[in-house]
Formats: C-alpha cells, sequence, structure tokens
C-alpha cells in the first residue's frame, strides 16, 4: 500500500460516539492508507470543518436529524451494515422455531438488527426487540446481540453475541468509486474482506468482481503498452494509468487516479486545455521526455463520457523518421547478407567470416580486386549490426580531392574557406553517428588525410575544417580497397598506424577468375534481376568461363546487362563489349602518357564514346556526371547503364584522362584528355561522336 498525501477526508455520524468509533476503526484499517476517516456521534456533528463525503450509520438518523446539518454539496451516503461470516454461523445454527430477544442500545438499532437477519435469510427464528427503555418484554430464555452483551435482562439464560455489525462491502464500493480508488491495492483489500463477511447484496459481489477482473486485465494488457495510456472520465477524473505514463510522470497509479487529467498535465507545466478537445500529434516535453501526444475522444450516445491520451516517445518516433530521412538521403544499407550470391566454397567461408564481424563493433578492412563486391560486403555488415537503424555512410576516397575529401569527411564551419557554405556543413563521420563509414579506395590518401583519419579514429571526436571544437562521433568504420596496402605500408606509402587501426578484422574477397563455378549462378541472378531469360546465358557459358573477369563481378554483371539488353539467343561471347580481351588489356597495359590516339579512332569502344560526351558537355558548358551523361547517351541512341558508365569513368580516371569531383563541377577533362579529344575532332572527320563500342 502506498500512503498518499492530500487525503479524502470522511466524517462518520452514528446515534452513539461508540458505533462511530467502531466504525472509523473498521474503516480505518481497511482504508485507512487512501482516506482520513473521523468519527461523531450525531450529538457531537457540529460541521464545522470541510469534508469529501458524510457517511451515515443508519437511515433513521439521516432523516429525522442529520440532513439539514451537513453542508450543502457533500456527498452522502447511508451505511449499510452486515454480519461477519463466524456470526452469521452462529445465527443459523440456532434451532428451528426458537424466540429470541434482539438486544441493542436503542429501539432503532435492534429492529434494524432483526431487519438486518431478516434480509439475510434468517427467517426460522423470531426476535423481539428488546432496549434499556422497553417496558413489555416477553421472558425469551435467549438472546441475540451485536455486542452489548451488558445490556441483557436477567432471566436470559443464553447469550448468542454476533458482535459489532460490519461495514457491506456495496458501501465500500460506494466509497472507493466515489474517490476513483478502485485501483489494484483497494480491490485487493476488498476481495480478502468480502471473503469474511455475508454481503447483502450478491449482485454487487459478483458484478464487482467480474468489473476487477476485466479492469485489472485491461490494466495488465496496457501495462504491456511502450506508449503511456491515460484514460479519464466525463469529469476528467484519471481512471487508467499504465506503466509508461507512471515512468513519464514519475507518479504512481495511486497518485494519478486521484488527479484530473489537467492537473496531471499542469504539473508538468502543461496547459492541456490549450490544445484542442480532441488532437494527434501534438508534441510535448515531460519533464526530460519528448513525446507525441494524440487524444482520442470517448463518446456514448453523442455524450463525451472521457477520453485516452495516448503518449509516444519521441525517441522511437524520432528512430523512423531517422530512417525516413537517411532513405532520403540516401544513408541506408541497400544490401544485405541475402544479396550475396555464391556457391564457392571460398566466398561462403567469407561471407561466414563477414556474418561473425557483423556482431562485432570493431573495425573492418576488405581488401579485393576491382569489382570483387567489396561495397557489397560492407553494406552486408552493417546491415546485420546493432548499428543497423542508423545510417550507412559511403565515401568513394579516391574520387575527391583532397582538400574536398576532407571538408566532405569531417565538415566545415561557416567561413572555413572561400565558397563555404552560411552555417558550415556537417561531415559524413557526423552523419554517420550511431551508424557505420564505409571507407572506400582507402590506398589511395594522402598522406595529410591519413594522418586526419588516424586522429579521428584514435580519438573518436571530429574537428570540423576552420573549427576549434571536437565534436564526439560514434562511428564503426568499414575501409576497403583495392591495392596491397601492406606493400603500400612497407615502401613507406601507407601509415602503419593508421593500417592496424583499420585492419582488426580483415576479409579477402577472392576475385571472380579464381572462383569461376560462381559464374553461372552469378550471370542468372544478373539476368533475372533485368527481367531477361536466364537460358540466355547457356551458349555462352564456356566462353564465360575461359574468360579472365579482370573487372570481377562487375564486369560480369555489365556482361549481362549487355545479354539481356540484346535478348539474342543467338548471341556469342565475342560480341559482347569487354570480352574482346585484346581491348582492355591493350589499354590497361599502355602508360597513360602513351595512349595510342589511333586505339581511339580506330577501336570503337565504350571509353572513347563516354570521353567524347565528356569533351562535348564541357564545351557546351554542361555538367557532366553520371546519369548525365547516361541521358546524353540516350539522345545519342546508345542504351547504356550507370554502372557500366561508372566503371568507364573510374577507367578513365585512372587513365589520366578526367578529373572526378563532388562538387559542380563533377566531371572535368585533364589537359591530356582534352588533348585527346582535340586531337581527335581535328583529325578524325568522323567527329566525336556517336561512336558506341558495342
Ligand atoms: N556475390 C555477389 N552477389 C551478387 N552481386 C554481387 C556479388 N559481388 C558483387 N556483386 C555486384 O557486383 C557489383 C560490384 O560490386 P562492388 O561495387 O561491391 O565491388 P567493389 O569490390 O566494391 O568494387 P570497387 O573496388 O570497384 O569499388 C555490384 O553491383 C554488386 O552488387
Amino acid at each position: 500500500m502506498f500512503p498518499i498525501k492530500g487525503k479524502k477526508k470522511v466524517a462518520i455520524i452514528a446515534g452513539s460516539s461508540k458505533t462511530a468509533a467502531a466504525i472509523t476503526d473498521q474503516l480505518s484499517a481497511l482504508f485507512g492508507a487512501f482516506i482520513e476517516f473521523y468519527g461523531f456521534s450525531q450529538k457531537s456533528w457540529n460541521n464545522d470543518s470541510n469534508y469529501d463525503m458524510v457517511l451515515i450509520s443508519t437511515q433513521t438518523i439521516f432523516t429525522r436529524e442529520l440532513a439539514p446539518k451537513i453542508k450543502p454539496g457533500t456527498v452522502i451516503l447511508i451505511i449499510r451494515r452486515t454480519l461477519l461470516r463466524t456470526s452469521w454461523e452462529k445465527v443459523m445454527a440456532i434451532p428451528v422455531g426458537s424466540k429470541l430477544l434482539m438486544v441493542n442500545d436503542e429501539k432503532d438499532s435492534a429492529e434494524e438488527t432483526i431487519a438486518l437477519l431478516r434480509e439475510l435469510g434468517a427467517g426460522h427464528i423470531e426476535l423481539f426487540p428488546y432496549y434499556p427503555e422497553i417496558q413489555n418484554c416477553p421472558p425469551y430464555p435467549s438472546a441475540i446481540t451485536p455486542g452489548e452483551g451488558q445490556l441483557v435482562p436477567d432471566g436470559v439464560t443464553r447469550v448468542i453475541d454476533i458482535g459489532e455489525r460490519v461495514i457491506d462491502v456495496s458501501t465500500l464500493v460506494d466509497i472507493l468509486t466515489q474517490f476513483n480508488l478502485l485501483h489494484s491495492d483497494a480491490r485487493d483489500i476488498l476481495s480478502v474482506y468480502s471473503e469474511s463477511i455475508i454481503t447483502r447484496s450478491q449482485g454487487i459481489q459478483i458484478t464487482m468482481q467480474g468489473l476487477i477482473h476485466t479492469k485489472l486485465l485491461l490494466q495488465q494488457t496496457l501495462d504491456m503498452v511502450q506508449d503511456g495510456v491515460i484514460a479519464y472520465d466525463m469529469n476528467g477524473k484519471i481512471t487508467f494509468f499504465n506503466s509508461a505514463a507512471q515512468a513519464l510522470f514519475d507518479c504512481t497509479v495511486q497518485e494519478a487516479v486521484q488527479l484530473t487529467v489537467n492537473s496531471l498535465f499542469a504539473r508538468v507545466k502543461i496547459d492541456l486545455d490549450a490544445l484542442t478537445e480532441e488532437f494527434s500529434e501534438a508534441l510535448l516535453q515531460i519533464k526530460k521526455h519528448k513525446v507525441l501526444a494524440s487524444r482520442q475522444i470517448i463518446e456514448e450516445n453523442g455524450h463525451s463520457t472521457g477520453g485516452v491520451l495516448t503518449l509516444k516517445a519521441a525517441r522511437h518516433v524520432e528512430e523512423q523518421e531517422l530512417k525516413l530521412r537517411l532513405h532520403a538521403k540516401g544513408y541506408h544499407a541497400k544490401y544485405s547478407f541475402d544479396d550475396l550470391v555464391t556457391t564457392s566454397s571460398r566466398m561462403k567461408k567469407v561471407v561466414e567470416q563477414a556474418e561473425k564481424m557483423a556482431n562485432s563493433d570493431l573495425a573492418v578492412l576488405i581488401l579485393g580486386e576491382s569489382g570483387t563486391g567489396k561495397e557489397l560486403f560492407a553494406h552486408a555488415i552493417h546491415q546485420a549490426s546493432t548499428r543497423s537503424s542508423y545510417p550507412f555512410v559511403a565515401v568513394n576516397c579516391s574520387s575527391l580531392p583532397d582538400n574536398l575529401l576532407e571538408s566532405e569527411l569531417f565538415g566545415y564551419e561557416e567561413g572555413a574557406f572561400t565558397g563555404a557554405r552560411k552555417g558550415g556543413k556537417p561531415g559524413l563521420f557526423e552523419q554517420a553517428h550511431k551508424g557505420t563509414i564505409f571507407l572506400d579506395e582507402i590506398g589511395d590518401i594522402s598522406p595529410n588525410m591519413q594522418s586526419r583519419l588516424l586522429r579521428v579514429l584514435q580519438q573518436k571526436e571530429v574537428l570540423k575544417v576552420g573549427g576549434t571544437r571536437l565534436l564526439p562521433v560514434d562511428v564503426r568504420v568499414i575501409a576497403a580497397t583495392n591495392r596491397d596496402l601492406a606493400r603500400m605500408v612497407n615502401d613507406g606509402a601507407f601509415r602503419a598506424d593508421l593500417y592496424y587501426r583499420l585492419k582488426v578484422l580483415q576479409l579477402l574477397i577472392p576475385p571472380l577468375r579464381e572462383r569461376k563455378e560462381d559464374i553461372p549462378l552469378l550471370s542468372a541472378h544478373f539476368l533475372r534481376r533485368r527481367g531477361a531469360d536466364e537460358q540466355l546465358v547457356e551458349p555462352l557459358l564456356a566462353s564465360l568461363f575461359r574468360h579472365d573477369w579482370h573487372g570481377n563481378v562487375r564486369e560480369l554483371e555489365n556482361a549481362m546487362e549487355y545479354v539481356a539488353f540484346m535478348n539474342d539467343p543467338n548471341l556469342s561471347a565475342s560480341d559482347i563489349p569487354g570480352l574482346d580481351e585484346g581491348d582492355e588489356r591493350e589499354l590497361a597495359e599502355t602508360s597513360p602518357n602513351e595512349v595510342p590516339l589511333q586505339l581511339y579512332h580506330s577501336a570503337p569502344n565504350n571509353e572513347r564514346f563516354i570521353l567524347n560526351l565528356i569533351y562535348q558537355a564541357k564545351t557546351s558548358g554542361r555538367n557532366a556526371g553520371r546519369r548525365s551523361l547516361v541521358e546524353q547517351a540516350r539522345q545519342n541512341g546508345v542504351v547504356i547503364h550507370e554502372t557500366k558508365v561508372r566503371s568507364i569513368i573510374e577507367k578513365l580516371r585512372s587513365e589520366g584522362l578526367i578529373e572526378v569531383s563532388t562538387g559542380r563541377g563533377g566531371i572535368t577533362l585533364t589537359e591530356k584528355g582534352y588533348h585527346l579529344c582535340c586531337g581527335n575532332t581535328e583529325k578524325g572527320k568522323t567527329g566525336v561522336m556517336g561512336v558506341m563500342g558495342g
């Protein structure tokens, strides 16, 4: 039981101070923790204080004397009394047809007790009221008395004391309901008490037990809900208050059910009246918590009978919103381990290792040739980790010049440099807070960036460009490279301390040529994804197995894109662009400085076509980005997928023909690139356009 501040005050008025004291004691013993009881004899009742309720021991004293002496507006209840079960058993044991005196201190009380026994069903005996002032009384040898044994007249040889009458459960329910105190503690007391008495109202007892059970069930159900739930009646009095609401308001049910919703909210300085009667989605601050509140009005026969308030912790809402926001920004993992297609036992082991790594929070270094699926693994690890509901931010470290990469990763303060955005910009580390950052092509970062990165990883704090304040970040790092980092460390090209920090866990993805058994499965997967018939790959398989796949899975994906696009069952491997290994090898093996112009003139290929499109865009003042290049190609009657464009751009960049930045400039031609294109236009009468190498 919980003693409560500001308890309700109840006055008890009885015919004698003895009866008043007996009733007061009984009620205090039952509900003294919730209510204060004060006893008065009808003579001593002076009505000089304020009581929330007045209980009167019998109907008679109320009608005769008391009614005008009670302040208007006070709740009045006439007490119904009954017998303890043990007393009742004594009465029922009296032989049938027995004649007895009913001895009490007053005529009314004696008559009332007789009436009570009749009402309870003691029809087998005959009772005659006896009280001190009585004149003529039959000489019965036996008497019953409710604790007034001293008044039994001489000559009575057998006295059955049935003890003080006790308060009936119906009166107790009335009192508790009036004060909205039918909570679990009070209900427990009631149910124990009702076992010990003979109730005058079986109906009430059964209904009450049913209600208690239903209410208990409802309370238990609502306690399981994460949101705060508060129900109130037509007067605003709180009737339900679940566990989440108790935690939010730091208030027990016992306290809450004594309040109105308005007063409860007033405690946390919220004026509920200021909100519309029925509302949803009001953001309220309850103590330290932000909650999203909504109110539903309950109506019966067109009249409001109360309402229900639900309070959703903004934490949950924010998480949902965060997820949506991340999706909008693209800062979420797009792939899971389910997207990884493989049958190779070597790869399956790698997947197993990766799944284990997902369970830890340590840094992961993914090594493998370009196109082996390093990024796919990074997405999958994040998705399977405990950070999955937070951002996954992927950064290609090689696509940006040093200063840009720095401000992208760490952000910058307003005015950090000319052209810096007003208000500054958050860095990707900051955006990845609580999530994962994927640093692709980590082997390509400059020594300066290596030291900056090392500091962030060591201190778990980010210093914005131009900033002075360190910002704590909680980010898991997954890095990847197709370069031999260990060798770079040996050669002094990569910091050993950063290397060891990144490779706490290491994943090595084998190239496709070392797991050619994956070719049929992957080909079928890529064809299926493009809505093409998987059978299209069958006649090509022998050639696919012979190919070396230096571009790994990405190269296979591109090849299948072409197969799907052509949709020709008679297609041969030599028709597939890129599978003509000679072209690729020649370009790759030629030093950038010695790119043979002839190659671009004579051998029609994708690189040449895209380079020309970039040249065109630049000379006509347009932006050249991946998407715009796809569109430009389409306008030239050539269908090429964005992933293909991406790999071509990468190739052109590695050949030193273009530069790639995230800024408005996008892709720009290097001097060598320009030279190549200009030479091309000057020399070649075919122009720069329209040559699509397959
Ligand atoms: N096992 C696989 N199952 C299905 N798809 C795969 C698999 N491996 C790679 N891919 C697909 O191949 C393409 C290239 O993979 P990804 O970009 O992850 O490679 P990468 O190693 O990160 O390449 P790079 O080093 O060039 O960044 C992606 O479209 C990816 O979805």
